[in-house]
């Protein structure tokens, strides 16, 4: 099965708002420790001290996943990773034209012969080493064979790939990824930017081509508008295999992190954000709502119960049904025949199109075709002569 890296606490860190302090990192990592992701990718020591300090307390938190951290490929920076006891280290050159231009000025050549000697090192040194190509989708297909080629026969544990300006669309990930999966021995991780919307469906993709890791971040935070967003991964392989995805993720840690994450960076958990959105597991329409009551599944391909969350069922509106009114009608306790209910749900489908309506505004309609009903029924039976034991409105 697919391994997740978490980056919240490396690409999540270059998200425009975040500036987080060390609790909150711990709390970040031993949240995702406990939703079970296989690695937390954290910032390069080499950025700061408290980076440095930080990087080497989550280090030696004693989590139960291992830790990374993502360093430019020089002999500097990983000595400085491999002091902090981080498990492993994430190594990167820029490949396209744009980075060998203006990030780093250097000849693919040059990339080959600096990766050989920095993976060198940090495998002598015992540490986990990957290598990416950054901009991979924007680098020359040969020159990718040629440094992928190159790192994986000196040793490396994994080559990266890396959508870093989020151009790729699933179907080149695909082609990218099982044609170096033909290339590499060792495992394939993948990174999404989510620029044009595909980040998820990109990672989707790549694991069903080969690849073997995929970089996330809770809420999807990072760079510009982000990487694939943990909830919205781990949402689409639940719905390939729910169960070998509940077995090994806490799935209900998702919304806690979103709503801890969102908090930490200051921004709301988007309204249609996977999993903990507001809207993620409400239903409307009646038509829905109908087949919703026999069967959940009609219309959910996630079931919130996994995720610790609860459906919402909303009847106050003009889009209802007969068949929704009257589960409200029954949940109420209330009694009435078919037609009452149709006759109710008319009643609430004129009150909501000349306004907004409550749920509170859909009950006292309903109670007041329940009185109505039995105001009715009391009549009917002294008309025959036999009084009701049910109260009239009058009495009440
Ligand atoms: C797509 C991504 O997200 S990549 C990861 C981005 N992460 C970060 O940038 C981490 C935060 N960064 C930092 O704190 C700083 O940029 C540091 C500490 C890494 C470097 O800071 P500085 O030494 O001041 O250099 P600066 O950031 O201005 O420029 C980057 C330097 O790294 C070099 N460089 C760029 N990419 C690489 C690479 N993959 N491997 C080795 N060197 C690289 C550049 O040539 C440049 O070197 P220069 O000093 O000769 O100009
Ligand atoms: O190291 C990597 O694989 C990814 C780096 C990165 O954040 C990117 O290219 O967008
Ligand atoms: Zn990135």
């Amino acid at each position: 099965m697919w391994s997740i890296i978490d980056s919240t606490l490396r690409e999540g860190e270059q998200f425009i708002n975040a500036n987080f302090s060390l609790p909150q990192k711990k709390e970040i990592a031993l949240m995702l420790d406990n939703f079970g992701v296989d690695y937390i990718e954290l910032s390069n020591p080499a950025s700061s001290e408290q980076s440095r300090i930080d990087c080497t307390a989550i280090a030696n938190l004693g989590l139960g996943c291992k830790t990374l951290t993502h360093t430019r490929c020089n002999l500097e920076d990983v000595r400085l990773a491999i002091d902090t006891g981080v498990d492993g280290v994430d190594l990167l050159f820029g490949t396209s034209k744009y980075l060998r231009d203006y990030a780093h000025g250097k000849s693919i050549d040059y990339i080959i012969a600096k990766a050989k000697e920095v993976i060198s090192m940090a495998k002598n040194a015992g540490c986990e080493v990957r290598f990416s190509c950054e901009d991979s989708f924007r680098s020359d297909a040969e020159d990718l064979v040629r440094v992928y080629r190159a790192v994986d026969r000196v040793g490396v544990d994994r080559i990266g790939i890396a959508d870093t300006v989020g151009i790729a669309h699933p179907q080149q990930v695909s082609e990218l990824v099982s044609s170096l999966r033909t290339v590499v021995d060792c495992d394939i991780e993948v990174h999404f930017h989510n620029d044009t919307g595909c980040a998820v469906a990109n990672a989707h993709s790549a694991v069903q081509a080969g690849a073997t890791h995929v970089d996330t971040c809770v809420l999807g935070i990072g760079e510009r508008n982000g990487i694939t967003p943990l909830g919205g991964f781990i949402s689409r392989m639940y719905a390939d295999d729910p169960e070998a995805v509940k077995m090994k993720y806490n799935l209900p840690m998702i919304p806690h992190m979103d709503h801890y994450v969102a908090n930490a960076v200051d921004v709301q958990v988007p309204f249609n954000n996977y999993l903990s959105g507001y809207s993620a597991f409400s239903h409307k329409a009646g038509m829905h709502l109908k087949a919703m009551l026999q069967n959940s599944s009609t219309y959910e391909a996630l079931n919130p119960d996994d995720f610790g969350v609860s459906r919402v069922v909303n009847v106050a509106h003009r889009l209802t049904g007969w068949n929704a009114v009257k589960s409200r009608a029954e949940q109420l306790g209330l009694s009435l025949p078919d037609q009452t209910i149709r006759e109710a749900t008319k009643s609430i489908k004129a009150a909501a199109d000349v306004r907004h309506i409550t749920l509170d505004e859909v009950d006292l309609i309903l109670r007041d075709f329940d009185t109505r009903q039995m105001n009715k029924r009391t009549d009917e039976g002294r008309l025959h002569g036999s009084k009701s034991d049910l109260p009239t409105a009058t009495e009440c």
